[in-house]
């Protein structure tokens, strides 16, 4: 409907009335308006009656207050659908203004929108035959309304009405242009009006100018969203449509997940949804497709899917229930204003007006955490290049999704102003939402390792940014770094650092140097993940850091072979290190006529090694490999790096006991007391909660002390290997001289 500038309000209603036909009049008394069966984002559809003749019809009450189009705009709209004629497009019998509303009188489509059908009682869209029927009769709308030189521009299932015959027209003229137009009719230059889902790429990218041909594409798309009951990228906010718009392939309909559809059907869709306009179709050509040809009037088919329903006014009603039910579930931390205009977008509402300018601000918010590459969505299910691509792992050549969910999580902090705050929810609300099994790059989300992190955006009342509280803990806790180091040994520290904080407040343990914690302070918490060298050094699940300008390979250039694809902020690496590359690695390729190069020395004191970027395996195959007849040169790495693993084990075991003991002190500083008294004492004060936490405290300690004996015997046990494996080395560099020396020696003679 026509959006623009103040309304010039008529002094009494019926003043401005349009072109009417004469058998209807444009007196708002010859109306009683009955219930409510449909709503947009700025009107109200009621069936009514018009009294003189006892007709039903239906009554589209506009509120002008909400439109910002002058009134000689919205008349004109009313006008154009008063001249309409055709048996598949809505006409309006009149329109006039009644104080603070348009009204516009049409007839009364009573089975609803096809939108309306599919959430009532076909939530996944409906059968091949019936969308055949339904998509022909819109598409000699769409004939019919290119060859008067209209633009529809908001083709989609909510704009497709059946009634009672199970005839189908288009309705709503809503954001219709005249292509002709040239006056102030037309759009500003950077924005838009309609529903992104739907919308051409052409229409989301300003100034590369659109026609009919946009209406092709949102046909394809509104085919997708009878066949699978909500149109493509429709649980992702604006911004995110409009940037998979642009850069992914079309959607389409899947060869595997959708086998209950025609290869006619699928071919039809894809010849819609080409990016480039002018190799779509025009409506005349695609009714010839086979598609098309074969499919049955829709009094056939749309019978069928009528029956036992309740009238369309309940059926709203219900809709409108749980709609409100959804919202109190989702318990959106914003005004319940914005939850409804998402809730409105979720639905397709069309008046979403979008400055495309303020979009890509937003979009230019995100953080790459999506892959460009990413070429389908979830709703085509045709596999994206790396959805094929099952490496989509971590170094140890586990799926990854762990830990890149809980980057992308933590990627979704958007600026709230504005619509932000709104395309934030969805964002957040679709990546963490249970239900939401797959995610934009097409991953499965394992809804196991999600269940552990509950999401909840908040809002940072100083920034006024939305974060995800899976991210910020997975941020501003600094035991994040432990993960990162030794994974097994996380778990246990975490627990008993979150213990003893929880215990005795501010004599939390220490469970990280000084200069991890300035290592982590000056970790860029707002931009990507971003880990201190010393962590990427022992680093099992992260290759990545942050460089300045993006992500590297913290293995450097040469372990670039490993990576297979890099994705966004994600490298992807190939499953098992390879020991051959490892060979070939910064470490592996040490001279062996420079033994002091080796970076045992350098990384023999604990805290003072340097960075070692090379690919590490676990002890089981370094194991494997000691016993193996595997030369020295490929072993000595690996025992560097078991070395350095367990020192910095032992490093941060230090540090945590440091802390505990430290606490110890604290508690001790009370002459006189026996630990024994102490702790009774303590268990009054404090009461049996703290005592509780105490003791599972002293327990987890004791755990940690037994699994630090463990690993000093490990380490013990590798530096001998270690010393064992030099010794043989040293051996070889000397045969090997001596054998230089003799080769020498026989040349000369
Ligand atoms: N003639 C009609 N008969 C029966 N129901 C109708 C009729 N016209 C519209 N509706 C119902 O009312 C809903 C909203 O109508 P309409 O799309 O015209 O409003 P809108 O404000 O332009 O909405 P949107 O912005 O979502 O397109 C439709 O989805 C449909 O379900």
């Amino acid at each position: 409907m026509g959006r623009n500038g103040s309304v010039k309000r008529p002094a009494a209603a019926g003043a401005v009335a349009s072109a009417a036909p004469p058998s209807f009049t444009v007196n708002p008394g010859d109306y009683r308006l009955l219930e409510e069966v449909g709503y947009g984002a700025h009107a109200v559809v009621h069936r009514a009656v018009f009294l003189p003749r006892n007709e039903v019809v239906a009554v589209k009450c506009l509120d002008l207050d909400q439109l910002n189009n002058n009134i000689d705009e919205i008349q004109r709209e009313a006008q154009i659908m008063s001249l309409i004629d055709h048996p598949n497009v809505i006409r309006a019998f009149c329109s006039f203004v009644v104080e603070h509303s348009l009204w516009v009188v049409m007839p009364f489509m009573t089975e609803g929108s096809c939108l309306h059908l599919m959430k009532i009682a076909y939530p996944d869209g409906f059968e091949e035959p019936v969308i055949g029927s339904i998509l022909k009769e819109t598409l000699k709308a769409l004939e019919y309304l290119h060859n008067q030189g209209q633009i529809h521009r908001d083709v989609k299932a909510g704009n497709i009405l059946i009634d009672a015959a199970g005839t189908v027209k288009l309705g709503d003229f809503g954001v219709s242009a005249c292509m002709f137009d040239r006056g102030d009719r037309q759009r500003s230059r950077n924005t838009f009006v309609g529903t992104p889902c739907w919308m051409a790429p052409e229409v989301l990218q300003p100034g590369t100018g659109y026609n009919f041909k946009a209406d092709i594409w949102s046909f394809g798309i509104t085919a997708l969203e009878l066949a699978h009951g909500h149109a493509p990228f429709s649980k992702y906010p604006p911004m995110k449509v409009l940037l998979m718009t642009l850069q992914n392939a079309p959607p389409g309909l899947d060869y595997d997940r959708d086998r209950r559809f025609s290869k006619a059907f699928k071919e039809m869709v894809a010849m819609c949804l080409v990016k480039d306009q002018t190799k779509r179709p025009t409506a005349e050509k695609l009714l010839k497709h086979s598609f098309f040809k074969n499919a049955k009037p829709p009094e056939l088919t749309m019978k069928g899917i009528l029956t036992d329903l309740p009238p369309l006014w309940d059926r709203v009603k219900a809709l409108q229930l749980k709609d409100a039910a959804q919202l109190a579930l989702k318990k959106m931390p914003s005004s319940e204003q914005e939850a409804l205009s998402l809730s409105e977008y979720q639905r397709g509402v069309s008046a979403w007006n979008f400055d495309i300018e303020d979009l890509k601000a937003q979009a230019s918010l995100i953080r790459d955490d999506e892959p460009p590459e990413i070429k389908e969505d979830d709703d085509t299910a045709r596999n994206t290049e790396a959805g094929k691509d099952s490496s989509f792992r971590n170094h140890l050549g586990k799926p990854s999704s762990e830990n890149n969910y809980r980057e992308r999580v933590y990627a979704t902090t958007v600026s709230s102003d504005g619509k932000g705050s709104r395309a934030h929810e969805a964002f957040d609300f679709d990546f963490s939402d249970a239900d939401c099994k797959r995610r934009a790059d097409g991953y499965e989300n394992n809804r196991a390792e999600n269940d552990s992190l509950p999401s909840t955006s908040k809002q940072d009342p100083e920034s006024n940014n939305w974060t995800s509280d899976v991210g910020q803990r997975h941020q501003s806790s600094d035991k994040v770094l432990a993960l990162l180091f030794c994974p097994d040994l996380f778990y246990m520290v975490v627990a008993v650092s979150f213990s003893v904080k929880s215990c005795s407040g501010s004599t939390a343990v220490q469970m990280t140097s000084d200069k991890q914690r300035s290592d982590m302070r000056k970790t860029n918490l707002s931009g990507p993940l971003s880990l201190p060298t010393r962590a990427s050094a022992n680093s099992f699940s992260a290759p990545i850091r942050s460089s300045g300008g993006g992500y590297v390979d913290s293995l450097g250039d040469k372990s670039k072979r490993n990576v297979v694809e890099i994705k966004g902020r994600f490298s992807v690496t190939s499953e098992n290190v390879d020991l051959a590359k490892v060979q070939e690695g910064p470490v592996g390729g040490l001279s062996r006529k420079s033994p002091q190069g080796s970076l045992l020395r350098k990384s023999a004191s604990v805290g003072d090694w340097l960075v070692n970027t090379k690919p590490m395996c676990n002890s089981n195959q370094l194991k494997e490999l000691c016993n193996s007849s595997v030369s020295s040169s490929i072993l000595v790495p690996h025992l560097e790096n078991l070395v350095q693993q367990t020192m910095f084990q032992q490093d941060l075991i230090m540090n945590l006991l440091g802390g505990l003991q430290q606490n110890e002190k604290v508690d001790g500083a009370q002459p006189g007391m026996s630990s024994q008294t102490r702790t009774m004492e303590n268990d009054k004060m404090a009461g049996t909660a703290n005592s509780e936490k105490e003791r599972s405290l002293l327990v987890k300690i004791s755990e940690l002390q037994s699994r630090m004996i463990t690993l000093t015997d490990e380490l013990i046990a590798a530096k001998l290997k270690h010393v064992q494996l030099q010794q043989e080395l040293n051996a070889l560099y000397c045969r090997e001289e001596i054998e230089d020396i003799r080769d020498d020696d026989n040349e000369e003679t």
